[in-house]
């Protein structure tokens, strides 16, 4: 049975990267989709954009949805406290069996717990099952369609608080317009476009901060 992409992205990694070295990964991974074959993940420039928001708010609680093969979770967990964990939420088992190991090699899997389902099944269950009290941030990279009616949920479910930032991926391309919409027009979120590219490519991409206001 050949290989899947995100296989090779994995093998890649698994021979090029330092087991235990999150960094090492992650220029893994960007060298292997910059010179071999385009891959969804945030990547370098907007990883720096997500490095920067992720240090300001230093959250205890972060959730990620659409975890793909595990590289902006690294990139998130690396940068936690003693103690913080990420929630990162995955609907594809392919993928989520990728990212467990992308996420084991970095050695950052005891920061990282990876949630197997969609993110409308998963949300409701954060509080009672993972023991979340509030997030303090959240990280939207799944179904472009899914941002909105998941940050609606998310508030349903009493999970923000004063102060908990949402960092929306591809709000340019694939594109995010209805979710601009909604968030840039709602007076509970102080919005910020951070204007960038499509990972690998030239193509112009953005992401969307929006900070909870209570
Ligand atoms: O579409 C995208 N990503 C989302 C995605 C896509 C496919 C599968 C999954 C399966 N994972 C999944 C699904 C549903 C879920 N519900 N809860 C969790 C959860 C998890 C997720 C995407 C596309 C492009 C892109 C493509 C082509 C192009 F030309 C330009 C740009 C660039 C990106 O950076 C992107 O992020
Ligand atoms: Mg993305």
């Amino acid at each position: 049975m050949n290989q899947s992409k995100e296989q090779r992205i994995l093998d890649f990694v698994l021979q090029n990267a330092v087991r235990g070295d999150p960094r090492s990964v992650v220029d893994a991974i960007d060298k292997y989709c910059t010179q071999k074959e385009w891959a969804m993940n945030v990547g370098s420039e907007k990883g720096i954009i997500l490095d920067k928001t992720v240090e300001e708010v230093n959250p205890s609680v972060a959730l990620e949805l659409g975890t793909y093969c595990g590289y902006s979770a690294v990139r998130i967990a690396r940068l936690l406290k003693p103690g913080a964990r990420l929630l990162t939420v995955e609907f594809n088992p392919e993928f989520a069996a990728v990212a467990k190991q992308t996420i084991e090699f970095a050695g950052v899997q005891d920061k990282v717990k990876i949630l197997e389902g969609p993110s409308e099944e998963i949300i409701p269950q954060l509080k009672k099952k993972y023991e979340v009290d509030t997030l303090d941030f959240v990280f939207l990279d799944h179904w472009k369609d899914r941002y909105t009616p998941d940050t609606i949920l998310i508030q349903e479910c009493n999970l923000l608080r004063k102060g908990s930032v949402l960092l929306a991926d591809n709000v340019i391309i694939p594109g995010a317009p209805e979710f601009l919409k909604y968030i840039r027009n709602n007076p509970r979120f102080q919005c910020t476009n951070y204007p960038s590219h499509l990972e690998y490519m030239k193509a112009e991409d953005a992401m969307e901060k929006a900070v909870f206001l209570g």
